[in-house]
């Protein structure tokens, strides 16, 4: 053959052998830098608002890097099952003024329809019958109201108060007396020496007990607790998956038993387990089967007195649908017979204009409200304080 022929065709499969070879190596460096985007983006979603930036991302996945000049042939990287990611709940402190939105028809029959009222030309007789009556709807109680009603007339008569500033601080200051300013209000979750706070969530079916117990173990988990859940609930089967769904997302564990059990045995076991696990705070869930008095006090009287073998409940919180209004309060009242209520949670507070249900329960019941739910999302849940709640209620335009 002719040695220039032989010449060109052999540069010619020396430049062939060159370009599959890049292309070769071409493709998975290219697939391995679509994997590492996709890889990136899914780190970043699964760290939005849940995942510290500097921990692992979620769905570990291991690729090494490129080895530059060499085709690797290994198969592409392995996508390990995303185990669930542990969510950082919001911190505790400003809820209820973060919140604030949520009061959105309690404020607008409360709070700014109150100080339209008051702040008439003339507050004659029918003006007061008005402010007495929107006092009424939002769920106030009669005596409360009467109360109420009273020592603004005069407040207004003897100041003479007419500017809209002034107004709105004089109703302020008379709801927050009603809801009572210096109320203690703290909830006792601090751990003992020798065993975790314990705390018992009572409350007719369908309030909110197992969902506000998943919340609660958020706003511990975001004050820095540790936490172990009960779920004493075992008349509904889905309560206890309910509330293991509740705490697989801060990280925490939960005791249960078969489903119709003993509440009482479940509520010893957590009790139990949370001294050898020393965590923080034990929360345990209950049934709200109302279906009769001395069926209530045997169910929750066992629950308590097993506990108590570990020690003293250290607060009883008492779940009431502020959407039930004046209705709820009769159910209520049955608890605070059978179980020493320490504190009220108030929840589905958002979207309802019966906002002052938190005066009449608290005056009916002689317990503070010291939890107030205010939508589903998971920290919908606010440590109650009456200035803000006023403040929130009287809303920025007055
Ligand atoms: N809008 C709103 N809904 C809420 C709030 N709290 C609870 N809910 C809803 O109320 C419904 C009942 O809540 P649960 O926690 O299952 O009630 P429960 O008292 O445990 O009921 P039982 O287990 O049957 O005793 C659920 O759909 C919750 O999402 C709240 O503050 N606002």
């Amino acid at each position: 053959m002719d040695p220039v022929l032989i010449t060109i065709v052999v540069a010619a499969i020396i430049v062939l052998a060159a370009v599959v070879g890049g292309a070769a190596y071409a493709v998975p460096a290219l697939r391995r830098r679509a994997e590492r985007r996709q890889l990136d983006s899914g780190a970043d979603s699964a760290s939005e608002g849940s995942v510290p930036a500097d921990s692992v991302p979620a769905g570990t996945v291991t690729t090494d890097a490129p080895r530059p000049g060499v085709v690797e042939t290994k198969p592409p990287a392995q996508v390990l099952p995303t185990p669930p990611a542990v969510e950082v709940p919001e911190p505790t402190a400003g809820r209820l003024v973060r919140l604030r939105a949520r009061l959105a028809r309690s404020q607008s029959t409360l709070g700014r329809g109150l100080l339209t009222l008051l702040s008439r030309e003339h507050l004659d007789d029918d003006a007061w019958e008005a402010i007495e009556e929107s006092l009424l709807t939002a769920d106030v109680g009669v005596k409360p109201t009467g109360e109420i009603v009273e020592r603004l007339r005069e407040r207004t008569r003897v100041l003479g108060t007419r500017e809209v500033g002034e107004l709105r601080a004089l109703l302020a200051e008379e709801l927050v007396a009603a809801i009572g300013k210096d109320t203690d209000r703290t909830l006792h979750t601090t751990p003992h020496d020798d065993r975790p706070a314990i705390v018992l969530m009572v409350g007719v079916n369908g309030t909110g007990k197992t969902t506000t117990c998943g919340k609660l173990a958020r706003v511990l988990v975001a004050d820095g607790r540790t936490v172990l859940l009960g779920a004493a609930d075992t008349f509904r089967a889905a309560a206890a998956d309910q509330l293991t769904t509740w705490a697989s997302r801060v990280g925490a564990e939960v005791v249960r038993g078969p489903e119709g059990g003993d509440p009482a045995a479940v509520a010893f076991d957590t009790v139990k387990r949370g001294i050898q696990d020393k965590v923080d705070t034990v929360l345990i869930d209950t049934a709200g089967r109302l279906q009769n008095k001395t069926g209530l006090m045997d169910e929750l009287g066992k629950v308590k007195r097993v506990i108590s073998r570990h020690g003293e409940v250290d607060e009883t919180l008492l779940v009431l649908d502020a959407t039930t209004g004046q209705n709820g309060l009769a159910q209520a009242r049955v608890f605070t017979e059978v179980v020493d209520v320490t504190g009220l949670v108030l929840t589905k507070l958002d979207g309802t204009a019966k906002g002052g249900i938190v005066i009449a329960v608290q005056r009916e019941l002689g317990i503070p409200v010291k939890l107030v739910g205010l939508g589903e999302g998971p920290d919908d849940l606010a440590p109650f304080d009456a200035e803000q709640f006023v403040d929130a209620l009287l809303g920025e335009t007055a």
